[in-house]
Formats: C-alpha cells, sequence, structure tokens
C-alpha cells in the first residue's frame, strides 16, 4: 500500500468520522507499513492515543483498507520512540512529593525559602496554544539559563491560565540542567511572612543573606503586595540586589504591573523592565488540548475509562472560566466513572457536572448576538436593528431574534425592545419563521449553527 492509497482513505474516514474526530484522531496518524502477514502499522504520537483510535477506529480504518483492495487482518499502532522526551504521567505523579530545592548541595540547603513545586507542572505537561504561546516561549527562553536576557520575567493573566504551572516548569526544568543552581519559588504571600517573621526574630541580616544568596529568584501573585508597604521596600532592595547581580527574577500576577494598585511607582516601573507577558483566557482548541492531555496523564490511574465521542467536545465547550475548574469537572468524571464502572457518556457528563455546568454558563447579551449575526452577513449594525423591511436585513434580524431568545433569557418585550423598539408579536413572528426555514433551507441552518458556536465559544 503507498501513502497515496492511504491518502484517499482518509477522505473516506473524514465522511465517516466527522471534521473534529478526524482531527484529533484521524488526522495524525502516519501509516507506516502492510506486512505479508496483513498487519498495518501506523505511528502515533502516544500511546494513550494509539489505544483510543484502535478502540474507537480501529475497524474502521481496517474496513477501509480493505475496501481500498489492500488484504489488512489487523491494523497495530505504535509510537515510534517510547522513551520519547515526555516522561510518563504516572511516573511523574508516582515520584515522592520532593521539596522545591532539594537538588541545592551547599550547607544552606534547609535553609532554601521555597515552597515546593508540584510535580505535575512541568514543560511537558503544559498544552500550548495560541493564547498562551508568547508566555510559553519567554518562559521556555528563561528554562535554558545561561544569560539573562530579560529581567525580571513578568506573567501575568487570570485566574487559573497556567501561571503558576508554567513558573514550576521553569523551575524544574533549571534544576534538572544545572543542579547545583539555588532556584527559589515562593509566592508573594509566603515572602512576605518570611519577612515578618525575621523582623519579628530580629533576624533580617540572615533575611537579607538569604534571599540575596540565590540564583533564580520566583515570586508568585505579587499583587498580593499591594498596599503593604513594608514588605514592598524588602521585596524591592531584594530585586535590585538581584537583578545588580544579574540573576534571573521571574514575577507572576493577576494583572499588569500598571494595574495594580498600591504599590509604589519605582517598583511598577521596575516590574516592567524587562518582559511582560500575558496569558491570553483559553480558546476551544487549547480547552480541547488539555483535555487530551489530562486525559492522557490520568490514563494508567483510570485504565478502563471509556469516554464516548463528543464529550470532551462538549466540555471544551461549556467550561471556558478556567482551566482549574476544567480540570475539576474532568477528575469528577473519571472518578464518577470508575464508581460506576460505566462509559462516560454525554448524558452521564450533563447530569455528573449540572452544578458546574450551571455555574459556568457564559452569559450571551442580545447585543452581542446583534454584533455577531450583523458581521457573518457583513450588513450595518444600524440596518440590522433599524426599520427597513429588504430581505437582506429582515432575515438576518430574524435569526438574531431567534438566536437571542435561544441562548439568553430575555423575554420576548425585552428583546424587541433591543430590535428598535419592536413589538413582542414581531418578535414571535421572526422566531416561528426561522423555526420553519430551518427545516427545509439548509443553508439557513449552517448559518444558524455557524453563530450558535461562535457566540458559544
Ligand atoms: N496550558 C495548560 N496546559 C495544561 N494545564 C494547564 C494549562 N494552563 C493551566 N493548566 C492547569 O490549570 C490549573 C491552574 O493553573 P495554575 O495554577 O498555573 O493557574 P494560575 O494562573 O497560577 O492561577 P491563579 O491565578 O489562581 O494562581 C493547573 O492544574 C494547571 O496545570
Amino acid at each position: 500500500m503507498t501513502n497515496e492509497t492511504w491518502g484517499q482513505i482518509q477522505d473516506e474516514l473524514l465522511k465517516s468520522v466527522g471534521r473534529n474526530n478526524y482531527v484529533n484522531w484521524i488526522e495524525p496518524l502516519e501509516f507506516s507499513g502492510l506486512d505479508d502477514s496483513g498487519v498495518a502499522t501506523f505511528l502515533v504520537p502516544t500511546q494513550f492515543m494509539g489505544n483510543w483510535v484502535s478502540r474507537n477506529f480501529g475497524e474502521q480504518i481496517r474496513h477501509q483498507l480493505s475496501a481500498a483492495g489492500e488484504r489488512v487482518v489487523r491494523v497495530e499502532f505504535t509510537v515510534p520512540n517510547p522513551r520519547g522526551d515526555k516522561p510518563a504521567a504516572a511516573k511523574i505523579a508516582s515520584k515522592p512529593a520532593g521539596k522545591a530545592i532539594r537538588s541545592v548541595k551547599t550547607a544552606k540547603d534547609d535553609e532554601l525559602p521555597g515552597a515546593p513545586l508540584d510535580q505535575r507542572f512541568t514543560f511537558d505537561t503544559f498544552v500550548v496554544g495560541k493564547p498562551n504561546e508568547l508566555a510559553h516561549a519567554a518562559a521556555r527562553r528563561v528554562a535554558e539559563g545561561g544569560t539573562v536576557t530579560f529581567n525580571p520575567l513578568f506573567l501575568y493573566g487570570g485566574v487559573g491560565l497556567g501561571k503558576t504551572h508554567l513558573m514550576h516548569a521553569i523551575a524544574w526544568e533549571l534544576q534538572k540542567k544545572s543542579p547545583d543552581l539555588r532556584v527559589v519559588y515562593l509566592s508573594a504571600e509566603q515572602f512576605m511572612y518570611r519577612f515578618v517573621q525575621a523582623l519579628r526574630d530580629k533576624d533580617m541580616i540572615a533575611f537579607k543573606q538569604l534571599f540575596r544568596s540565590v540564583d533564580v529568584l520566583m515570586i508568585d501573585d505579587v499583587q498580593f503586595i499591594a498596599g503593604k508597604d513594608a514588605t514592598q521596600e524588602e521585596f524591592f532592595h531584594t530585586f535590585n540586589a538581584l537583578v545588580d547581580q544579574n540573576k534571573q527574577i521571574i514575577v507572576s500576577s493577576d494583572r499588569a504591573p500598571t494595574e495594580i494598585s498600591g504599590i509604589e511607582d519605582r517598583i511598577v516601573s521596575r516590574l516592567q523592565s524587562g518582559l511582560v507577558v500575558d496569558l491570553h483566557p483559553t480558546n476551544y482548541e487549547l480547552r480541547l488540548g488539555i483535555l487530551q492531555q489530562k486525559i492522557e496523564q490520568y490514563s494508567e490511574q483510570f485504565p478502563n475509562l471509556v469516554i464516548s465521542d463528543g464529550v470532551l467536545e462538549f466540555l471544551a465547550h461549556r467550561i471556558s472560566t478556567n482551566v482549574r475548574v476544567l480540570e475539576g469537572a474532568l477528575m469528577r468524571l473519571f472518578a464518577f466513572g470508575a464508581l460506576v464502572g460505566r462509559e462516560i457518556t454525554l448524558e452521564l457528563t450533563q447530569d455528573c457536572l449540572a452544578d458546574i455546568l450551571r455555574a459556568s454558563d457564559r452569559k450571551i447579551t442580545v447585543e452581542e448576538i446583534q454584533r455577531k449575526v450583523s458581521e457573518h452577513f457583513n450588513i450595518r449594525l444600524s440596518d440590522l436593528i433599524g426599520p427597513k423591511r429588504v430581505r437582506t436585513f429582515a432575515r438576518p434580524r430574524q435569526m438574531a431574534m431567534y438566536l437571542s431568545k435561544q441562548l439568553t433569557s430575555r423575554s420576548l418585550p425585552e428583546i424587541g425592545r433591543r430590535f428598535g423598539g419592536r413589538d413582542h408579536t414581531t418578535v414571535m413572528h421572526g422566531v416561528r419563521k426561522i423555526e420553519e426555514l430551518m427545516q427545509k433551507d439548509s443553508q439557513i441552518a449552517d448559518d444558524l449553527e455557524l453563530l450558535r458556536r461562535a457566540l458559544e465559544a
């Protein structure tokens, strides 16, 4: 069999498994060979993926290969380099919880003020997508060590978007490369606690010496020191001393330096003097990637887990708040699935996660719908809302009314008011018209589906 035949079979598979499944599971397969005994082999990036494809699409692939005239009795999926760079998830999880700085070999070992690092927060387990690619690239650069190019690296972004994960990943990487490096990670709160303790114990000299002796200092959630003047002062001195010695500093916060009120200007300016990068809110693709990665990470812990098609896509669509919530939802599903010993279907998912789904329901507004619809049909917002009755405006207007009824909790009169003060009967008529057209006009049905997806993304 040639790669070309495989190309044709892929086209067939695209039709039979659907676009989503195709992109996620079939496209990454690489045809490796078909031997005399009828075993077709494909290369897959990970063992988990191989198992998944084998279980869910193995028979279909075999069938298509046979239909194309090949004698195939079995299809196998193998990982090209099973040792890879990526440590197996189970190995990471089963290591004893370590102290962050345990590999530092100086006499001051036990005195280093760092907090423990999470074993799971490595670069291997960090999924990169558009929203975090810059932050990830900057973190990678810092993790290479060597000459300090930007100081500090300032990472910021909303809750649960991976700031801590990236900082720990840098620390793990640096320690792996140079076990003697004194890498210290701690939260701003812990920094303050240490400082207050040193003040109380009249041990400031030791405190200063300790913090000035590190090679890499990472302070998480720096916004915490806002309004805490003495801590800020000490932080500023520590910061300057380390920068003067050309030591790397990495700081994270939930907002940009200039947006942290209650921090002295000179500190803000210091914080901005290196590279400031933000982690944007996740998009659908990144969320789906993270879910797939988590499944792989936990596959050995939950070996009998079967998840129906569409469940991950559903979660990635519906839980867009933050990654921590997404992860929590998946863990609950795993636990539940293991408990009841059943395949995790969409229905089970909706049932089991009802509270999370309700809480993370994003509120879509009529205004947002109007904007998206007018963009989609390339008409002006004023024409969509205005009085003109020509079909080019009237049909999109009715679709926007229909979507407003479907996706918001606004009543018909409320929707009417937002469409240039129309009566509720006009809205009702519009909604009914679209319901009717959807049945017979596939173009309208497709447009609505596209719009709905764009709005719910
Ligand atoms: N891109 C990603 N790939 C894999 N896991 C991620 C990613 N982003 C976030 N996570 C996971 O989401 C969880 C929350 O991330 P993390 O603790 O790093 O967030 P944070 O930005 O520091 O949040 P907070 O502001 O609450 O401190 C972690 O379990 C982390 O592993």
